[in-house]
């Protein structure tokens, strides 16, 4: 199904980046399906040209006739610009996927077309090593073959999560948010690592060698998290210690608070940008 698809990146940012790594390091897709524009920004795309075989273009130099799939990877403050620009070359069986928080698949079908095959994605930049948790939403218009298009394409990238788009906020605080959350802990863990004596390489690697045992255990195991954490936990050990330093500072309400909010941020986006679609067309 997908060795014939055209693919064309709108954005050449971080995500944009991730998604082409992991497509291109699939053996699925291959660099000559792929192209990537932006608005300007030229030794970015010479750059992704260089290091993943891929075509670069600036979009207003795109021809859009052949192009199966448009990923859209702008932020979401110029989503409305580039629907605009792109409303009067697609045609609406043209498979748009967004991977942009917050903007919703009905923002996506009334700045296209109403009958616009869209499918509203959330990766994480996990895709880069094909390891992304990545929820897909389909639009009204959207026909079983292009959901199965859209997921044969992000399964390139990692594993594919079919969800309710209202759920798209908690997956986004969760999941799109989530590999940050993982870094920052791991920028604690390794300053006090640091502080304790290790060197910065040998740190990095122990950390990060046991952040990935924990989520392999969850993975191939049955047991939960809480079993899990109840494993390591001596009576008056050293675990004990950590986990009762971790409560008195907050440590599980500051996670929740991470996840709630960043949630609440990507409804925000979508409230927002929804209110200017109503101001633009009163104007
Ligand atoms: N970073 C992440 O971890 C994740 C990001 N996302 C979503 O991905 C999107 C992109 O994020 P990120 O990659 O971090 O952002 P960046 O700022 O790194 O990249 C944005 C890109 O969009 C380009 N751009 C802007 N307008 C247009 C346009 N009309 N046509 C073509 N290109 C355009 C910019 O280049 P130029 O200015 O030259 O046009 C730039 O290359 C966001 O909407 C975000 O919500 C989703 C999941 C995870
Ligand atoms: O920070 C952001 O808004 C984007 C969406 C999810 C991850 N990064």
């Amino acid at each position: 199904m997908l060795h014939d698809k055209k693919i064309v990146f709108l954005g050449a940012g971080s995500m944009a980046e991730a998604m082409i790594a992991g497509m291109v390091k699939s053996s699925n897709i291959v660099p000559e399906q792929i192209i990537v524009t932006n608005r300007s920004n030229e030794e970015r795309l010479a750059s992704l040209e260089a290091r993943y075989r891929v075509k670069g273009i600036k979009q207003s130099h795109l021809t859009f006739d052949d192009i199966d799939v448009f990923i859209l990877a702008m932020k979401p403050k110029d989503v409305s610009k580039a629907l605009q620009s792109l409303k009067n070359h697609i045609r609406s069986d043209q498979l748009i996927l967004s991977v942009l928080a917050g903007i919703t698949t009905t923002y996506l079908e009334e700045n296209l077309h109403k009958d616009q095959q869209v499918v509203r994605v959330m990766p994480n930049t996990s895709s880069m090593i094909g390891e992304s948790a990545t929820a897909i939403s389909p639009g009204l218009a959207t026909i079983d073959e292009s959901i199965q298009l859209a997921t044969q394409l992000l399964e390139c990238i990692g594993m594919v999560y079919t969800i309710e788009e209202k759920e798209m906020d908690i997956f986004t605080g969760i999941a799109g948010s989530g590999p940050a959350y993982f870094y920052y802990l791991m920028e604690h863990m390794e300053q006090q690592a640091l502080q304790g004596g290790l060197q910065k390489e040998v740190a990095r690697s122990i950390i990060s060698q046991t952040i990935l045992g924990a989520a392999k255990m969850i993975q191939e195991q049955a047991d939960s998290p809480t079993t899990l954490r109840e494993k390591v936990t001596s009576p008056n050990g050293t675990t004990a210690a950590g986990l009762n330093a971790l409560d008195e500072n907050g440590g599980g309400i500051a996670i929740m608070k991470a996840i709630e909010h960043a949630a609440k941020r990507s409804e925000e986006i979508s409230t927002q940008i929804q209110d200017s679609l109503l101001v633009s067309s009163t104007k």
